[in-house]
């Protein structure tokens, strides 16, 4: 399966388990290498055959803008949901990391894999 990738992302959102997180919005940088038969866009191409990633940034930004979870668990799992539902992805792995929550770690958070490749 070949795969298209969106790395770096960072979405601005409500996220947090802390009081004080609750009142406020904080980044998310996201990773995303998505399953998808690239042959097909690459034959004709053709835009519509293609997994647009301009159009999968779009709604996550819309996800993102509207999510308000405690946990990064949730919020990766939801997106990925509503990505492969939205998109018919049929496979992804997506890593969520919380910046600036930890002065001693470089990086926090979640990588997930869900569907079949
Ligand atoms: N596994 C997780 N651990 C923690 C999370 C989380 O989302 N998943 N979140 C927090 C707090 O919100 C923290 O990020 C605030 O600095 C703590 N642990």
């Amino acid at each position: 399966m070949d795969r298209v990738f969106i790395e770096g992302l960072e979405v601005d959102t409500l996220i947090g388990a802390y009081d004080w997180e609750r009142g406020i919005r904080q980044c998310l940088r996201l990773d995303l290498t998505l399953g998808w038969d690239i042959r097909p866009a690459a034959a004709g191409d053709d835009l519509a055959k293609a997994l647009d990633y301009a159009a999968v940034t779009q709604a996550i930004d819309r996800f993102a803008a509207s999510s308000r979870f405690e946990l990064v668990e949730t919020f990766a799992e939801r997106l990925a949901s509503t990505l492969m539902e939205d998109f018919g992805i049929p496979w992804l792995r997506l890593r969520v990391t919380k910046p600036g929550v930890n002065t001693r770690a470089s990086a926090l958070g979640v990588e997930i894999e869900r569907g079949c490749l």
